[in-house]
């Protein structure tokens, strides 16, 4: 048959040169090829006549059949075992739960991850969020039950969305941070009727609580920078690794990975990891009273040491006036000791708006004149320079945000510059522009934009070059930046210390090799089965 269908043009004749012509006992040509039998080679192995090949088709014997029928299905199931073994469950997830009980207030985080990679890569990834209505639980030290159902509405919401058989192996972490370190030092009783009040609570949950405790500073820093560096899959990459800065309410946090520091200078500031088989020793610092509404008492606390009924000043806007309570400003431990002796009951703070002199203020709530160690921050702690970039999360977004200065390719000057201008607007004119801000949140922006400058420039010593590769981040990859992430990371162990063994091929790729493989064995397999095809010696034509 193939003789039939072969032909090539031979250059002389332009003659149809018959590879497998008829030979003399055909007498007919074969269909569709008149001059087939004008050429025959000399010797030639012929196929059987056309009658009886119809007849002993080799093809259509019953073993080639069913060998192929057999051939076909087994090529289907290696191929569909091949997919289904391999291929990802995506339907299927798994939980953990963890709640950032901060000093302004609590949220519920809720992360997912599939069910079959709990060890494995950077998958992990924020599902749900809830703030918590009202402050953060440090501020029910009077009334502590109220700080155990203060809770239950966020956790109603997350028993909705973590599916009910996942329930009882969901991990459910308290986190709490510096409102609580402030509450323990003031008053430890207080903080442990607290944290009882939220342990029961917490209990009520189908959830498999793990417990409730403070972090320490350095434990807040150092899951914060594992978050961000996780989210952004630096770690699995083995890539240089970004800082990590947060400003919460009560405290705030550095932590950077510098090729000046190996943990030796200061140990207490130095948090090591071993993540996909990669050494870190990360610098971290928190500083205890410099969140910003702890910042802001210590500078209201400069402004008032001598006990004053009326204070200008110069952090808040012109035509702006608040009456302050001269013993809810010095109840926090972060000023107490320093307040005045008869003082009066409360004070009249008006704004001034004058951003350089509330830099001045801002300046004096920070000691920059002791130093033991080859280079400081400021109070004395030990802090290599700045290197890197740098992700600042919490209120550094919320207020460089709202004060559209989150571009930090804008010079130091230019953002000095926006701020004494923002500062020096008019209260109402600032209330008229942004009617629906919380008037709280508001009136503070002045402040806090000057503070942060000041904390990144003065206290942590960023130049504008080193400026300009902080980000103001809220999220990475749709996961808030936060401590909480990483915290969770590190007590299920989701982080492996070695390298993951990655497959050799991607999935696709694994499925298409097996596919051709198996298609080639199949198809030599038939050959193999083929009867002898007629063959022809290399011998001169006849013509
Ligand atoms: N402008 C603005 N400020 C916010 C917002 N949410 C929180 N803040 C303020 O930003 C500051 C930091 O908030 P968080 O990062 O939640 O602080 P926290 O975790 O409660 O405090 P720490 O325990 O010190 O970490 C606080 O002064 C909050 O009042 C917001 O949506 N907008
Ligand atoms: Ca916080």
């Amino acid at each position: 048959m193939l003789g039939y269908l072969s032909h090539l043009e031979t250059g002389q004749t332009n003659q149809p040169l018959y590879l497998f012509p008829m030979c003399p006992h055909f007498h007919h040509p074969p269909p569709g090829n008149p001059l087939a039998s004008t050429s025959c080679p000399s010797v030639c192995l012929l196929p059987p006549p056309l009658s009886e090949m119809k007849e002993k088709n080799p093809w259509h014997t019953p073993v080639t059949i069913i060998l192929t029928v057999i051939g076909v299905i087994a090529i289907v199931t290696l191929v569909t075992v091949a997919v289904l073994q391999n291929k990802p469950i995506q339907q299927k997830y798994k939980y953990g739960i963890v709640l950032d009980a901060g000093s302004s207030h609590t949220a519920v985080y809720i992360y997912e991850w599939p069910a079959e990679k709990d060890n494995n890569t950077g998958r992990v990834q924020q599902k749900y969020s809830c703030k918590v209505k009202g402050k953060g639980i440090s501020s029910y030290a009077d009334e502590p039950q109220k700080a155990g159902e203060s809770l239950r509405e966020c956790m109603f919401e997350a028993k909705k969305q973590v599916p009910k058989n996942r329930h009882g192996e969901t991990p459910l972490y308290l986190g709490a941070t510096a409102g609580m370190r402030l509450l323990n030092l003031d008053d430890s009783s207080a903080s442990n009727k607290v944290f009882q009040a939220v342990e029961e609570a917490l209990q009520r949950f189908p959830f498999s609580f793990q417990g409730a405790r403070i972090l320490s500073g350095q434990e807040e820093g150092a899951f914060g920078w594992v978050t961000i560096n996780y989210l952004s899959d630096r770690l699995k990459q083995g890539l240089e690794t970004t800082g990590a800065l947060d400003l919460g309410g009560a405290s705030t946090q550095i932590s950077f990975v510098s090729d000046s520091y190996n943990g030796l200078e200061s140990p207490k500031n130095s948090v090591n990891f071993r993540l996909y088989g990669n050494d870190y020793h990360v610098y971290t610092h928190s500083f205890l009273c410099y969140g910003k509404d702890q910042a802001l008492g210590l500078a209201l606390a400069h402004q008032t040491k001598s006990g004053p009924r009326t204070i200008t000043d110069p952090c808040f806007h012109p035509g702006y006036t608040q009456t302050k309570n001269y013993s809810i400003l010095y109840d926090s431990p972060c000023v107490s000791e320093r307040k005045p002796q008869e003082a009066p009951l409360s004070f009249t703070l008006s704004g001034s708006g004058n951003f350089t002199k509330c830099h001045e203020v801002i300046k004096s709530v920070f000691d920059f004149t002791s130093c033991n160690y080859s280079r400081c921050s400021f109070n004395g702690v030990f802090q290599p320079t700045p290197q890197g970039s740098f992700g600042a999360f919490s209120a550094y977004y919320f207020v460089m945000k709202f004060l559209n200065l989150t571009d930090t390719s804008t010079s130091i000057e230019v953002v000095r510059e926006k701020l004494m201008e923002y500062c020096a607007t008019p209260w109402t004119k600032i209330v008229k522009q942004h009617p629906k801000v919380d008037q709280k949140y508001l009136s503070e922006y002045c402040f806090s934009g000057t503070y942060i400058l000041t904390l990144l420039i003065e206290g942590y010593n960023f130049t504008s070059e080193t400026y300009s590769k902080i980000e103001f981040i809220k999220k990475i990859k749709g996961s808030d930046a936060g401590w909480t992430l990483g915290y969770m990371l590190n007590l299920t162990n989701m982080i492996p210390a070695e390298a993951p063994d990655s497959p050799l091929l991607p999935h696709a790729g694994y499925v298409s090799i097996v596919t051709i493989i198996a298609i080639l064995l199949f198809a030599l397999f038939i050959l193999s089965l083929r009867p002898v095809w007629p063959t022809c010696s290399k011998q001169p034509q006849i013509v």
